[in-house]
């Protein structure tokens, strides 16, 4: 062989390997795709196998509900007042850690009604968050925050989990279900219209002001559009007044003490393209238990089952009051009746914990009688009804869901799932 044929060789050879070497780490890189792929597929049917084959108590209703109905439907009953300050002074003392109200509280249906009733006396744009909100002001003196409506009920919002502006109602429906499933941990909501011209723009600052856009057509009727001042906020996007210049929204009271933001583990790239680790990797927990103190763990279980109930798929951060996790910012749920998006609830199937008491709650309220007593509650609020009754079948069928994912787990991992922290 002469000098050029041996180069000649090396270079094929150097050439094979290359493309050979190649190959093989794609094949890997395929193979562990795969992988991840299949583990996520299977445990979808292992729910699905599991939903099957549920359990009586699962489907029908539990009959210690009735001792729950009534107690919850007499705390949350509208009740007239005399002294809006006296309740908001004792409604300001309420939170302890992350409970924003109690259990039992003759308060409570007052607070609703002085939310309701107490007139609007300032407005102002809230630059805080992403979306339109307001900073109101009632009888001079209680700040509370106001989420405008964007859709109507039925719309159905396309595309991924977090698409689309807030919907309003799914703030007073996060209050009533968290109340109903003991997680107080939400704000106390009520929905109210309010009159674009007279409320808000009337008691605005300029500033909000400059943010209402003023019509006036050929006959001189006036149509009343705020675009607000956020980081969406646009003058192409209004929410407009009907011809009374109403529109309809949510009163949001806000929590007293300090909030602190954190990064949701769980939390998505927010790119279609790119996937988070934790969306693949089935083991993702494992880590997490010992990174993370397990009370939070737990709270944010209990949280992972409340956003899949109501499908709000954008809680990239949360927020922790005394160290434990608050329900802020529900306004996303209740996009798409039709879909549901079981990646929610990876904190418990991947971390297969529990607190006791949530199971025990959430089994109060099986057989459908979870929707219907949200309803019951709500039937008092003027944005009633909420929701849509196909919104009301997907929050019963995914009950079913977390039931079957609770079995699942316990296959697993026995009664050792089950906390009390
Ligand atoms: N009821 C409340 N009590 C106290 N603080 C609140 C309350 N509601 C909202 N906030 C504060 O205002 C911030 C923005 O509110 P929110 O998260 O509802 O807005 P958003 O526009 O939906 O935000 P994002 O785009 O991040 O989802 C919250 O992070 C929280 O700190
Ligand atoms: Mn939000």
């Amino acid at each position: 062989m002469n000098k050029r044929s041996i180069i000649i060789l090396c270079i094929i050879a150097t050439l094979l390997c290359v493309v050979l070497g190649a190959n093989f780490y794609f094949m890997y890189y395929l193979n562990a795709e795969e992988g991840q792929l299949a583990s996520v597929r299977a445990l979808e049917n292992m729910i699905r196998q599991k939903i099957r084959h549920l359990k009586p108590a699962y489907l029908n209703r539990n009959p210690r509900f009735f001792m729950f109905r009534n107690k919850l439907l007499k705390n949350y009953k509208q009740a007239a007042y005399e002294n809006a300050s006296v309740l908001w002074e004792i409604a300001n003392w309420w939170p302890h850690e992350n409970e924003i109200y109690p259990l039992y509280d003759s308060s409570m249906g007052q607070l609703l009604k002085t939310l309701r009733e107490e007139p609007i006396t300032r407005a102002n744009n809230l630059a805080r968050g992403t979306q339109l909100k307001l900073l109101l002001r009632l009888s001079q003196q209680q700040k509370v925050i106001f989420k405008p409506q964007w859709y109507p009920r039925d719309v159905v919002i396309e595309g991924v989990v977090y698409s689309g502006k807030d919907r309003h109602v799914a703030e007073v429906y996060a209050f009533y279900l968290g109340a109903v499933l003991d997680l107080r941990w939400t704000p106390i909501v009520v929905g109210r219209v309010v009159n674009l011209k007279n409320d808000l723009y009337a008691h605005g600052d300029q500033e909000l002001q400059n943010t209402i856009k003023i019509e006036v057509d050929d006959e001189g009727n006036e149509t009343y559009c705020l675009f607000g001042k956020c980081h969406y906020c646009n003058e192409e996007e209004t929410v407009c007044g009907d011809e009374q210049h109403n529109i309809e929204g949510v009163i949001i009271y806000i929590v007293p003490g300090t909030l602190a933001k954190r990064r949701s583990p769980w939390q998505r790239t927010y790119k279609e393209e790119k996937r988070a680790i934790w969306e693949d990797d089935m083991t993702y927990c494992k880590s997490l238990k010992n990174k993370m103190e397990t009370i939070r763990l737990l709270d944010l279980i209990d949280v992972a089952i409340f956003d899949y109930l109501i499908q709000n798929g954008d809680r990239h951060h949360y927020e922790t009051r005394e160290e434990r996790v608050v329900l802020i910012d529900n306004g996303k749920a209740f996009g798409n009746p039709n879909k549901d998006h079981l990646d929610i609830l990876a904190p418990l199937y991947q971390c297969c914990l529990i607190r006791k008491s949530t199971w025990d709650r959430l089994q109060v309220f099986s057989g459908g009688v979870l929707t219907e007593i949200v309803d019951r509650l709500s039937k008092q609020d003027a944005l009633y009804p909420l929701i849509t009754d196909k919104h009301k079948r997907g929050v019963e069928r995914r009950l079913l869901v977390v039931f079957a994912v609770v079995e699942y787990c316990m296959d697993k991992e026995g009664d050792k799932m089950f906390k009390t922290l």
